[in-house]
């Protein structure tokens, strides 16, 4: 496998080399901030702004999100499961939502959290990372609790196509210390993390394109567990900001010396400011500076 360049470089001759998810998200991370706002359109949340729980209101309301937040995020994460919900016309909405949010260049995450055998593996891989896929965003979440190894297919198809994966090490939700914290100073996490690092070792530039999830609610988790992200060059997607509690002060005192390479993410904390485009621009606004303040 070749390398994977951090920029465009034309060989003679050749096809130009396409441009790593990592170093394109690094660029963005550096120009609009280190925020991701998640679309995830909760009932509750269509309720309140106006719109019913179907597949119109579905589509008004993700396709208002991009529209709002594109030219200020890194980028937008729709939640796969709240498209499922709405059977095939609402993974039809998950592809236009996608479709808009690549015109509207900001970065996609599709928040599908895949992991299966190998030979699945694949299957998901084709659907979310192939070029020409109905569904094909910049990046996807992978689950690694069949192994990490079993998440090859996605890893290679995404580096084929300059597109990245985001995995789950430390979860947000506090079930996820049963899993991820066994093992103690070895755990199962730091598992994740090492094999993360290796990984990016394929590519050149400041960040590879594999990314690992770590909650922004995990307090200690990382001094308990002796895990150290600074070896992982790769974009540490950090959920759990507003909604579920945590402030851009502990994003601060959780991650240390990782800090620049974090992309805070929010779904509910900017969503709950809608419908209007200039209000959802305010809570935007007003969580990346927060995330940049000292
Ligand atoms: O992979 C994720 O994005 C994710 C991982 C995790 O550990 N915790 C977590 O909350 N998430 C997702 O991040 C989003 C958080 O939403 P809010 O709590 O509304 O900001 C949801 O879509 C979750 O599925």
């Amino acid at each position: 496998m070749p390398d994977i360049v951090g920029a465009h470089e034309a060989q003679d001759g050749q096809q130009p080399v396409r441009e790593s998810f990592g170093s394109r998200l690094a660029s963005a991370m550096a120009t609009r901030g280190p925020l991701c706002v998640g679309i995830d359109p909760h009932p509750q949340l269509l309720a309140d702004w106006g719109l019913n729980d179907d597949v119109a209101g579905l589509e008004r309301f993700s396709l208002s999100v991009v529209e709002a937040v594109a030219s200020l995020a890194a980028a937008v994460k729709p939640q796969v499961a709240l498209y499922e919900r709405h059977g095939s016309a609402g993974m039809a909405v998950l592809e236009r939502t996608l479709a808009a949010a690549a015109d509207a260049d900001v970065l996609s995450i599709a928040d599908a959290k895949r992991g299966d055998i190998g030979s699945t593996m694949a299957a998901y891989a084709d659907a979310w990372l192939r070029d020409g896929s109905a569904l094909a965003a910049d990046s996807v979440t992978l689950s690694p609790y069949l192994g990490f190894e079993s998440l090859r297919p996605a890893l290679d198809l995404a580096a084929q196509n300059g597109r990245g994966v985001f995995v789950l090490a430390l979860t947000s939700n506090p079930e996820g210390k049963s899993v991820q914290h066994v093992g103690g100073s070895n755990s199962v996490a730091r598992g994740i993390v090492n094999a993360a690092a290796s990984e990016n070792q394929r590519y050149s530039g400041v960040l590879g394109s594999v990314g690992l999830v770590v909650g922004a609610t995990i307090g200690s988790a990382l001094k308990d567990l002796d895990i150290d992200l600074g070896p992982v060059r790769g974009a540490i997607l950090a959920p759990g900001l507003g909604a579920q509690g945590a402030t851009p002060a502990d994003l601060r005192s959780t991650f240390g010396a990782a800090y620049p390479t974090v992309l805070a993410t929010s779904s509910r904390g900017i969503l709950a400011a809608g419908p209007t485009s200039a209000a959802l621009r305010a809570a935007t606004q007003e969580t990346l500076d927060s995330l940049r303040a000292e």
